[in-house]
Formats: C-alpha cells, structure tokens, sequence
C-alpha cells in the first residue's frame, strides 16, 4: 500500500517517558477523529489537537509508494555519523490508520526501533516497540496493552481512573495545551501528588522551543 506523509523531522521526542531521547519523527496524513480542518473543530471527537496533519506538504512529506521507499526516508533524517540506537516515532494524525506490517518489517531493517503515538482506537500491527496510547474522550478504546498510557488532561469523560485498570507499564497525564495550559498543568501536578501512580507528562519541545 501507499503511505501520505505530512512531514518527518529530526528532533528530540518531547513528551512521556521517552522525552529527551533523539528521534526522526513521521507524521502520517489524516485522522479518524478530526478532519483537521478548523470549520470542523468543533464538531470534531477530538477538539483539542494541536497538530496539523492535512496534506503531504511538510518539510520531506509526501506520497510514498512502498514500505522501502518511506523507510529510506525516515533513515535519511539518521546521520550516518551517528552511533546507532536509531528510534523513529510515527505519529500523526492517526498513524494507525496506515502502518502495516511490511512497513514495521522495513523500518527494523533498516535498524530502527518503532515507538507509535496513537488515540487508541484502531488495532495496531505487531511489532511496534513502544505503543504510547492517548485515550480520546467519546471513543471506545481498542488498545488496552502498551507501554505508556498518555491523558490529555482535563478532559470530561476521559477521566484517569477510568483507565487505570488497563495493562500500560507507565500512567502519565499531559496538560492540555491552549488557552488554559497555566491551570491545566497547575491540576495535573496535583493530580499526580494525590495519585502516585499517574507522573506529569510535559511536552518538553514547546519550552525549547525546537519541533
Ligand atoms: C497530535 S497527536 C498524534 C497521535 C494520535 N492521533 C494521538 O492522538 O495520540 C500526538 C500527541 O499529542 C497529544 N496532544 C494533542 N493535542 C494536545 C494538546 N492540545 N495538549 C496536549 N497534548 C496534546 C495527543 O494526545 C497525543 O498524545
Ligand atoms: N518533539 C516532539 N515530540 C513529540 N512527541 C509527540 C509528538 C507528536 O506530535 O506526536 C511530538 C512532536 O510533535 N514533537
Ligand atoms: S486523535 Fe490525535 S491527531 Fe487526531 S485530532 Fe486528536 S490529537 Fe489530533
Ligand atoms: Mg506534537
């Protein structure tokens, strides 16, 4: 099948628990719960993106025709003079909308390990390394195994205990970035004092100001 890339870029992941670890991130086209298009923010399942993932116009996106020729692009943005542990992260949108295994297959190949960055809702391939599910309010959740369990938080009916029964190794909250970010991020350290057993998740590449 064919892949629509919006960008893929060298930076430092910013968020969770593998925040301050290089990456080349890919950022898949498309979502399954907006349409990415301001007029339809708020009609959208997901209202509160910060992201945009329309088109294929971003710095190396496009249309790529086989697993092997995204792969090649992803391994483009990995100095060669750099020592391994190549990790790439694909997000979006919604990347689950488009991985499969032959391009899991192709980018290990390649030497990469995989995180995924998905809203949960969709059955992932097997063999992503690191699965980081963000649970969406209003959706059902079809990911109930992963590494690391993302809340944006607040978000009213996406409340933490609701998925505290879920088998993540990690529970972490992320404040909801926009015009309330000061007092959502002022919640989710209280939060996470009163239950240990969620840890503040910051995204980190906004204060450094670096993608
Ligand atoms: C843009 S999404 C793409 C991946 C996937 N669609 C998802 O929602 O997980 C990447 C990450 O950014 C988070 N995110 C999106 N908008 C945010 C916001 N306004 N504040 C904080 N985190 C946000 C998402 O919850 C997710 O963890
Ligand atoms: N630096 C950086 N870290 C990130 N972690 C998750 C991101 C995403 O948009 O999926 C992201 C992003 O866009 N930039
Ligand atoms: S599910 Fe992810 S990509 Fe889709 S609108 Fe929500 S935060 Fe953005
Ligand atoms: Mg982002």
């Amino acid at each position: 099948m064919s892949y629509a890339v919006k960008e893929i870029f060298y930076t430092l992941q910013g968020e969770g628990r593998q925040a301050g670890r290089a990456a080349v991130f890919c950022r898949f086209a498309g979502c399954n719960l907006w349409s990415g298009r301001e007029a339809d923010r708020l009609k959208a399942v997901c209202q509160f993106c910060d992201t945009d993932f329309v088109g294929t116009d971003g710095d190396s996106g496009g249309r790529f025709a086989t697993c092997d020729d995204l792969a090649r692009a992803v391994e483009a943005k990995w100095s060669p003079s750099l020592a391994q542990r190549r990790f790439v992260v694909l997000t979006g949108g919604e990347p689950l909308l488009q991985i499969d295994p032959p391009l899991i297959d192709a980018l290990h190949d390649k030497g990469f390990e995989i995180a995924v960055e998905t809203n949960g809702t969709l059955t992932p391939p097997p063999g992503i390394d690191w699965v980081c599910v963000s649970p969406k309010s209003g959706t059902e959740i079809a990911i109930k195994t992963g590494n690391e369990l993302k809340l944006v938080f607040p978000q009213v009916g996406a409340e933490p205990q609701r998925f505290e029964a879920l088998a993540f190794d990690h529970f972490l909250l992320q404040p909801m970035d926009g015009p309330d970010r000061a007092s959502n991020t002022q919640d989710a350290v209280a939060y996470c004092l009163a239950n240990p057993r969620w840890q503040l998740s910051l995204q980190t590449h906004k204060q450094l100001g670096i993608r």
